[in-house]
Order: structure tokens, then sequence, then C-alpha cells
């Protein structure tokens, strides 16, 4: 496996609600040392940088592979990601699967640091640098019975419920294997989607592949919280690796594999932005309840300011109303469920009927869906004014097992071997 460089260089810089977002970002080069970011204005695109204050390029940043938590879970989201599910081959057993896994541990730690894959090298990413590259894999339910670890399976996983106006398209949910690969460049996570696809046959085989993207580094003068495709400040009010609780909400305790570990939830929800382009603003904003130019909260204040859902206009009604999505989604309206949200847009044309089919990659993480997604999805899905506008179409649960550290050698180790 490749080896983890670790000198020290600063983090990239952080919006707002960014809040202690650890990055994990390095850069490798000539330009090693210097930040990068919109605030420096090193990155701003088409500009002249003289030769003798050369900075480092987008693709020299990179995130590290290693750690107690596998990369890609609180790192802001990148420009680009490639989501995939797998299932296994019937008999590649559990030796296929240990196998697989080892081979895409040491790829993935490999294209971290901006190495060649060790197989199935095809160049598409020649020249790219790793554009903080991270591949982040998880188990579905399914896969444990077909190894002969159906008693090992988490509690965690059991199936999600069926919410109301659901329209899961199961053929695009679900999976054995999931692997998340975000990078800052399309064709950095383009080549690691492919050569971990070739790598896994004949033990697994693609059973979905969805494309999405969020805003790119230095897109903006200085460092914000990104939008989502209706035009809002999407990821304001999520919990910081500061908040003392932060572990607690996010990350699994145990079992031993899966200490460190957290379970992602999926959700590919369309967009009906036909309906939705059709509001005005402030009936968006009061859907919401939030201001859609800032972000900031309808009871007052800026972006992040804390939001007072008691807070009243002066003819006595509700500044956040009642179906407001945030009242709804609130941790103080669900007994305290919290969850790491990590969503990317996407858009993959036009529908039959001419409407977009675009819309969000719903990810959130977190050490129990059942304390988490679960409870929120139930609320939100009865009394989010929102929902009218949304559809959820595909859906998957995960166990994002710990990161590989100290003697461990690939992911999912403990699991396989323990
Ligand atoms: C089940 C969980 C959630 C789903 C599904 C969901 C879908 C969804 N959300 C937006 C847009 C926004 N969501 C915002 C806040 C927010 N959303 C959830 C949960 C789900 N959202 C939570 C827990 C929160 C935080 C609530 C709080 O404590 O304030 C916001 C506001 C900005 C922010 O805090 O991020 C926006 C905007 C869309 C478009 C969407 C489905 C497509
Ligand atoms: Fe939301």
């Amino acid at each position: 496996m490749a080896t983890q460089e670790t000198t020290s260089a600063p983090a990239t810089e952080q919006p707002p609600s960014g809040g202690g977002f650890s990055r994990r970002t390095l850069f490798q080069g000539a330009g090693a040392g210097l930040a990068v970011g919109a605030a420096g204005g090193v990155l701003a695109r088409g500009a002249t940088v003289p030769e003798q204050h050369a900075a480092p390029s987008l693709g020299a940043a990179r995130i590290e592979f290693q750690g107690p938590h596998q990369a890609g879970i609180v790192q802001p989201p990148q420009a680009r990601v490639q989501l995939a599910a797998f299932d296994l081959a019937p008999n590649a057993g559990r030796a296929g699967l240990q196998a697989l896994l080892k081979l895409w541990s040491q790829t993935a730690a490999r294209l971290a640091v901006g190495e060649p894959a060790g197989t199935h090298e095809n160049q598409i990413a020649l020249d790219a640098g790793p554009s903080s590259l991270t591949v982040t894999v998880g188990f579905g339910a399914t896969l444990f019975d077909k190894v002969g670890l159906a008693d090992r399976r988490p509690a965690q996983l059991n199936p999600l419920p069926a919410f109301p106006l659901d329209a899961i398209d199961r053929s695009r949910s679900d999976g054995d294997l999931w692997v998340q690969i975000g990078a800052d460049d399309a064709l950095v996570a383009f080549h690691a989607l492919r050569v971990l696809q070739q790598q896994a046959a004949p033990a697994a085989a693609v059973r979905w592949q969805m494309a999405g993207f969020a805003r790119s580094p230095g897109a903006t003068a200085k460092p914000m919280t990104g939008r989502n495709l209706m035009g809002q400040v999407d990821g304001t009010n999520n919990p910081k690796p500061t908040d003392p609780d932060f572990a607690a909400k996010i990350f699994a305790t145990g079992p031993d594999w899966m200490a460190g570990g957290s379970y992602v939830v999926l959700r590919r929800i369309r967009m009906l932005l036909d309906d939705w382009e059709n509001l005005s603003t402030d009936r968006q904003e009061r859907f919401i309840g939030r201001r859609k130019s800032d972000g900031a909260p309808l009871s007052g204040g800026t972006e992040t300011t804390p939001v007072d859902l008691t807070k009243q206009n002066p003819d006595g009604t509700l500044a956040i109303p009642a179906d407001a999505h945030i009242r709804v989604a609130a941790p103080t309206a669900n007994g305290g469920a919290a969850m790491l949200r990590r969503g990317f847009s996407y858009a993959d044309g036009v529908l039959p009927d001419g409407s977009p089919d675009a819309g969000l990659l719903f990810l959130a993480f977190q050490a129990d869906p059942a304390r988490g997604f679960v409870p929120v999805q139930q609320k939100l899905a009865r009394g989010d004014g929102l929902s009218r506008f949304l559809r959820h179409e595909a859906s998957g649960l995960y166990a994002v097992p710990r990161g590989v550290q100290g003697g461990e050698g690939y992911l999912g180790q403990a699991l396989l071997e323990g």
C-alpha cells in the first residue's frame, strides 16, 4: 500500500458554516505550504501567476486515505462525486470479497497521493494530481448473508421503512457494496470509478452508478456554504466536528470493525424544479424557513445566527412557518436526531415529459439511522411543505467501516478476519 505523506500543511479555508470541518488536505510538490482558497486569491480561474510565485494547483491538494474514520465523511463535498453500488458475484464468497477490499484499499491509498493505480491504470487522470480525491466504501445489508457473516450484520443496517410519498426504484437502490468517490476534478473522479469497477470483476459487478457535483473550490470570492439546485444555501446547520457531541452523533462505537465508522443513508431526490421556480422568492423562503439570498433564518440575523423557532411576525404568525423545512427537520423537533449531510446535486437530462431529471444526491452520515435519518424523514414526509416539490426515487443504507490505520491493511479487515 502506498505510504502516506505526513508533511504538515495548512488546511483549506472553510465556509462560515463549515466550522471545524476538517479537510485533512495537504499540498504536495513545489507549492507545498501555501494555502489554497478563494480567500487567498491564488486559484482564481484565468489568473496569471508569476512563475516565481507559482501557486500549488488544485490538483495537488490531497486528503489522507488513512485515519480512524474513512476519508469522505467529515471533509466538505468536493466539486465532483461518483457514487456506485456493486453486487457480489454468487461464487465470490468471503475470499473474493477480501481480495477485492484489499485491492480497493491499496488503490484508494495510491490515488489519494496522486500515484497511478496498481492495476487497470488507464491514464484518464494523468497530470491532474489527486485533486482532493477520497474513496469511501460501505457495506449493504445484503452483503453479510452472501459471505456467511449474517450473525455479524449490525442492527443499524435493518432496512429503512417505507416513507409516505416514496417512489423508490429498487434497481437504482441498495447493493452489497457502496463506493463514494469525491474529487475536485471530474476526470480524477471518473478515473477512480473506472479503475475500481474494473478491479471489482469478476468478484462484483456494478448495480447502479450516479454522478453528482457541488461548487468548485475558488468559485466564490470568499469561502461560502454551497447552494443546491433550488437555489438555497444548503449545509448551514450541519453538526460540526468541533461540537462536543459530534463524534457521538456521527460515528459508531461498535462492533469493533465499526468503531469510528458511520452509517450513510443515500436518497436520490428529484426536484420538481418547474413547479418550484413558479413560486415567488417569498414563498420559496417560507417553505425552507431561511432567506434565499444569504441563508439567514427568517427569525432574523445572518446565516450562522441560531434559528429562533418561537419568533413571531408583528401579525402574530410564526416567523418560521409550521411546515418550514428547517422547523420540521430540526433536532429539537425530533428528539435530538442528528446527521451529517454531505449531499451533491445531479442533473441527468430531461424526462419524457420535458421536466428536468435533476435534484439532490442526499447523503447523510450518522452513528445510528434510527436516531438520525429515520425519525426526521418520517416527519418530513408528512409535515414538510418542501416535500411536495420533491420525489425520493432511490435509496440506500450502508455501514461505512472505520478507516485503515496502524497495522491494518485494508478496509473491513476487522470484520472479515475478526
Ligand atoms: C431526512 C433528512 C433530510 C432530507 C431528506 C432533506 C432533504 C432536503 N433538504 C433540502 C434543503 C435544505 N435542508 C436544510 C436543512 C436541513 N435539512 C435536514 C434534513 C433533511 N433534508 C436537516 C436536519 C436540516 C437542518 C435543520 C436545522 O437544524 O436547522 C436547509 C437549510 C440550510 C441548512 O441548514 O443546511 C436547506 C436549504 C433539500 C433541497 C432537500 C431535498 C432535495
Ligand atoms: Fe434538508
